[in-house]
């Protein structure tokens, strides 16, 4: 079997002209969704994802605006900058790009952005609300899979996932977001025995360990739907997946590519989460 290859960046494109007009009629009724995005630090590849967010938001026309600040920074002085952006009315979505310096502590700032403004979907009451299957901001990441997954028309209902990685970013919350959705979920990890035995019964695997090419062609069932959620930077300068893609492409149906896979939507998400945001705001204010 040659697996087809999921194409994330079309996928993407596709969903954020759709975003672009709503933003053009939310702007008609006087309302430009608004995106603040906190940096603290000078990490390159955090860098290189922010420029991508504001690449998107400003091509479907949504106001961005790049908070950076020194490696110094302290936990409280960014917690005064949060607090600020919950009060400013022109930004509907708060952002704090992760991974944060080692002083700050991460949970702490999660929890101090609004709910109503987590386009990350990381605070607690989001995390809650999508546990409980409400409509809320879904982390990015996790709701960019399933959203490739359904535009591909995969079947969801009664499939075995296996997701590999249980980080609270991503392998948890797309366990649960497939749980939702009626599949069967098995969580591997680190300390999961037997992984290739369980990689082989799943009918969607999804791959989000950090570790370049960690999964090959025997760790995967003929006609597995494969979703490779790694990027990995190769001494060569070249990125690579979790999954090796070349081995993989000859057992799975599909297949999500590294780059051009995942990591697309992830940002595309966050548009969606940002307009989302603002139509709520819109809501209210009719009420
Ligand atoms: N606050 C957050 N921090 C982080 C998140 C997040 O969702 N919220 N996720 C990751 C990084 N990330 C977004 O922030 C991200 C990762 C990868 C991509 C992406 O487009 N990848 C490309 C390749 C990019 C490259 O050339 O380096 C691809 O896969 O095609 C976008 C966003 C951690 N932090």
């Amino acid at each position: 079997m040659t697996a087809e290859i999921i194409n994330g960046k079309e996928v993407a494109k596709n969903k954020r002209e759709e975003l672009g007009n709503e933003v053009a009629k939310l702007t008609q009724q006087g309302l430009t969704p608004g995106l603040v995005v906190i940096l603290v630090g000078n990490d390159p590849a955090s860098l290189s994802y922010i420029r991508g967010k504001q690449k998107a938001a400003e091509e479907i026309g949504v106001h961005f605006k790049l908070e950076h600040f020194e490696e110094t920074l302290s936990e409280t002085e960014l917690l005064d900058v949060i607090e600020n952006y919950n009060q400013d009315s022109r930004f509907h979505g708060i952002l704090v790009q992760l991974p944060l310096p080692k002083h700050i502590n991460e949970t702490a700032v999660i929890e101090k952005i609004s709910p109503e403004k987590d386009v990350d979907g990381f605070h607690p009451v989001n995390v809650g609300r999508m546990l409980t299957g409400q409509d809320t901001f879904l982390p990015c990441t996790p709701a960019g899979i399933v959203e490739l997954l359904k535009i591909t028309n995969v079947e969801l209902t009664g499939k075995h996932v296996v997701v590999i990685g249980r980080s609270n970013l991503v392998g948890k919350p797309v366990g649960q977001l497939l749980l939702n959705e009626n599949a069967t979920v098995t969580y591997c990890h680190s300390r999961t025995k037997n992984l290739s035995e369980l990689t082989k019964q799943a009918d969607i695997l999804i791959v989000a360990v950090g570790r370049a090419n960690f999964i090959g062609g025997k760790d995967i069932k003929e006609g597995a739907v494969v979703i490779d959620v790694g990027v990995n930077r190769l001494e060569n300068g070249k990125l690579c997946g979790d999954v090796h893609f070349d081995e993989a492409k000859e057992v799975a149906s599909y297949l999500t590519p590294v780059p051009g896979g995942v990591g697309p939507m992830t940002i595309t998400m966050l548009a969606h989460n940002t307009v989302k945001s603002a139509k709520q705001t819109l809501q209210k204010s009719h009420v």
